[in-house]
């Protein structure tokens, strides 16, 4: 039999093969491109341009273009990345090692290289981008933030400027134009947030030249791709609207939570994030509310209210799940640390947080449009991604993304030195301890980057080190105006700084003069994140290319995840031992191990989230694809839309027909319906009557009023004697109509998809209800669609201004 194990290896080591005999012709190259003049090194973008150019030229359709295309990459690769990396050295000052030109084949072959942290993947990128930027097509380089697009543009931007390629940023809310020629650059950066949201507003606009990005999604290079690619898409982008005004049970229901008392009238979950009322609590609630019965009343609308105002009171956390800041709730996201701007809890959440802070409670707002990123990036001809920390994940990235994960080693043998977790038995003890090595290492000049796991700890811990006179500078979500200059120094002798994740992930912290004598960075963190992957990505500010370094993780029994997870194990080892006194700590391999397996059950869980929320887009994608490609056609249409609007009639039409003249008898049918319909709908009143239509069958009652409808069209044609102003007039009604009743529909889904769990108990499966109702409510929204385009457009009353 064969042994999986064994295959794993065996396959990672031909894949190794491969990229070190990239890694060869590439380096073969070094010594010619080293001898050419600046011009002549530049000389040969336009030559690999006019070459690409002349291979697809050669295609007779799009499919054979696309295979040509990236056949002719492929044979310039070793070239260009010769060219890429020369380039970078007379730019940049920086020479890519060899392991990142495998890293960068990796990418180009739409694959993700998992390279250590501080192993220079920004670098690394530049050869795949430059490569294949080269078509014109279009390179997206996706970045966690607007703070890094920016950063990286600027650094990188100057190489391949210099070698003739335009570089666009892509920030936040630029103006429309700003947008429009960032995504026209060869190479755009931009956060996944806003490729995201500016996908979703394409798609909304009503003329072709609104759209910002004007070519398709091509190549996407996304960088830190596990925190996109998988934790960011627990949660699908959505464009909302206004909605409907406040509800005053936030309030209420909010005043009410407050006067219970815990464990007595209420029990919290901490794992699963929620919190129920005991009888006791639903006693209290119905004195309270003046009801005879909390759930007879058949208000769920209140029930829904005590349950939102529940979590908000006692799951979630100020300072630590968010932050309150000019008035208004805002979400931290808890893997990177930083504000989810925009973001807002669903499902009325967010609104009794904001009832329980007693800020501004704002408007339950209306979805209109929404992805999750894992159907966006789906849409790239080609995807890559590098990060230090992605192999844990390589199940979920195969499965969704259809990326292997390639471990590219590392240039320098790594000196850094992960400790083994130290456990106490209270929060106290721990941070006692903590304090004393940060003041040991201080002593000596060592700097020192301590992690900790909310803003509410970053400060805790700053007051803690203020007391005992330790200088030191704090980075949180609350406190990222001076980001940048906190991380240069951070790295500088006795510099000591208190952050968040927020530190944890592509901030480069380079050594000052003498610290590698003194042992590098240290890394201290005061607990373990639920996910493996972002506690790596904090050990990884240490040891950079090689440098000294080491991390320490202190925990406590009475920590967020110990709580959650795995603390009874753990107290019964502890127990054991028969260590209960204040100061006892255990250093041991077997904690450590126990808090990884308390990690691995948490990003199942994560695991599990995502997967169930892409099988519910999954339902949304075949709906949203036809609906956008629907409104493309409309937009780009430049000559008339008779042959979009006619069939839209003849349904609607059809429909209404067919549903009055159910019976098999005509005296059964309902002929003054249709009157009514046909008068209301589609032509005058007094254009129709039900005399006209007696005697006719079924198909003779639909013919005939199709051809009202056509000779009503043509009077429209008429007034409307110019083709262009027709063609404006049919694309608004039929936009709007779509937009309107398209939007409706989404907000519907969102609606039925937080509802459908609790059908759960019915034994039907959720998701299949809510595909058989996703499927019924589509075909119905279709039909208001065509119903509305119809009415809209038939019954127009066509003015002479209109002319002018
Ligand atoms: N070929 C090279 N020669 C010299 N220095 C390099 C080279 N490549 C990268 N570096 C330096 O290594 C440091 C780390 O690079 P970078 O921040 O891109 O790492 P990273 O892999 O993105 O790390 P992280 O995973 O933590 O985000 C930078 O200071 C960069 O200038």
């Amino acid at each position: 039999m064969a042994n999986p194990i064994r295959k794993l290896v065996d396959n990672s080591k031909k894949q190794l093969k491969k990229l070190n005999n990239i890694a060869d012709q590439v380096e073969s190259y070094a010594d010619e491109m080293s001898a050419l003049t600046d011009a002549q090194l530049q000389a040969k973008t336009p030559f690999f341009q006019e070459k690409i150019a002349a291979a697809v030229a050669e295609a007779t359709d799009k499919d054979k273009r696309n295979k040509a295309l990236s056949k002719v990459l492929d044979e310039i690769l070793p070239e260009a990345f010769a060219v890429a990396r020369e380039g970078a050295k007379r730019v940049l000052g920086l020479y890519p090692f060899r392991v990142q030109i495998m890293g960068a084949a990796v990418l180009h072959g739409g694959n993700l290289a998992e390279m250590r942290t501080g192993e220079g993947k920004t670098l690394t990128a530049t050869m795949a981008v430059y490569l294949n930027a080269l078509s014109g097509r279009g390179v997206h380089v996706v970045t966690v933030n607007d703070y890094l697009s920016a950063r990286d543009a600027e650094q990188m931007g100057q190489l391949y400027n210099w070698l003739g390629l335009t570089v666009g940023v892509n920030v936040g809310d630029a103006p429309a134009d700003e947008k429009r020629a960032a995504y026209n650059a060869d190479i755009t950066y931009s956060t996944n947030f806003n490729i995201g949201f500016d996908y979703l507003r394409d798609n909304m606009v009503h003329r072709a030249d609104e759209r910002v990005m004007q070519r398709g999604l091509n190549f996407a290079l996304i960088d830190e791709a596990d925190s996109i690619l998988i934790d960011t898409a627990r949660t699908p982008l959505i464009i909302s609207g206004p909605g409907s005004g406040v509800s005053q049970l936030y309030a209420r229901a909010d005043r009410f939570v407050k006067t219970l008392v815990r464990d007595e009238d209420y029990k919290i979950d901490e794992e699963a994030k929620t919190t129920m009322m005991t009888n006791e609590g639903i006693h209290k609630a119905e004195v309270f509310f003046n009801l005879d019965n909390l759930y007879a009343a058949g208000d769920t609308a209140l029930t829904h209210h005590i349950d939102q105002a529940l979590r908000a009171n006692f799951n979630y956390i100020n300072d630590k799940d968010y932050v309150v800041q000019d008035g208004e709730v805002k979400l931290i996201d808890q893997s990177t640390g930083r504000i989810s701007e925009g973001t807002r809890l669903s499902d009325g959440l967010h609104q009794a947080i904001e009832a329980k802070e007693g800020v501004e409670i704002q408007e339950e707002n209306k979805s209109m449009a929404q992805i999750t990123y894992q159907n966006l990036f789906r849409m790239y001809k080609k995807l890559s991604g590098m990060t230090g920390t992605a192999k844990t994940e390589e199940e979920e990235l195969r499965e969704i993304y259809n990326m292997e994960v390639i471990t590219i080693p590392t240039n320098r043998p790594v000196k850094r030195v992960d400790y083994p977790d130290l456990l106490y038995p209270s929060m106290r003890a721990k941070y006692n301890a903590v304090v004393k090595l940060i003041q040991e290492l201080h002593a000596k000049g060592q700097p020192i980057l301590i992690g900790t796991g909310s803003v509410e700890s970053s400060e805790l811990l700053s007051k803690i080190l203020m007391a005992q006179n330790v200088p030191h500078n704090v980075l949180n979500a609350k406190n990222n105006a001076k980001e940048a200059e906190i991380i240069a120094n951070a790295g500088q002798r006795g510099a000591v700084t208190v952050a968040t994740n927020m530190a944890g992930r592509g901030t480069d912290i380079k050594l000052g003069p003498g610290v590698s004598e003194l042992g590098g960075l240290a890394v201290i963190a005061t607990e373990r994140h639920e996910s493996r992957r972002i506690d790596n990505q904090l050990r990884g500010r240490a040891g950079r290319q090689g440098d000294e370094g080491f991390s320490q993780f202190f925990l406590s029994l009475e920590d967020d995840l110990m709580i959650r997870f795995g603390a009874e194990r753990i107290r019964l080892i502890w127990e054991r031992m028969n260590l209960d006194e204040e100061e006892t700590v255990i250093k041991n391999r077997l904690i450590t191990r126990s808090v990884e397996s308390a990690q691995k059950r948490v990003e199942g869980n994560n695991y599990d989230t995502r997967k169930n929320v892409l099988q519910y887009d999954d339902v949304v994608r075949e709906q949203r694809e036809l609906m956008y490609r629907q409104r493309d056609i409309v937009i780009d249409e430049t000559k008339s839309l008779d042959w979009v609007l006619m069939p839209m009639v003849e349904r609607t039409i059809n429909r209404v027909v067919d549903a009055q003249t159910k019976g098999k008898k005509p005296a059964e049918w309902h002929l003054d319906q249709i009157v009514t319909f046909a008068g209301n709908v589609l032509v005058n009143e007094n254009d129709i009557s039900v005399a006209q239509l007696k005697g006719l069958d079924r198909d003779g009652i639909k013919a005939l009023l199709l051809n009202l409808a056509k000779e009503n069209y043509r009077v429209k044609q008429g007034q409307l004697y110019d083709p262009a102003q027709m063609l404006e007039f049919e694309k608004v009604v039929i936009l709007r109509a779509i937009d309107q009743h398209w939007t409706d529909h989404i907000d519907a889904l969102d609606r039925l998809r937080q509802g459908v769990g609790l059908r759960g108990y019915g034994q039907l499966n959720p998701l299949i209800e809510y595909q058989n109702e996703a499927f019924d409510n589509f075909n119905k929204m279709i039909a208001d669609v065509e119903y509305d385009a119809t009415r809209t457009f038939m019954k127009a009353e066509i003015r002479q201004n209109l002319q002018a």
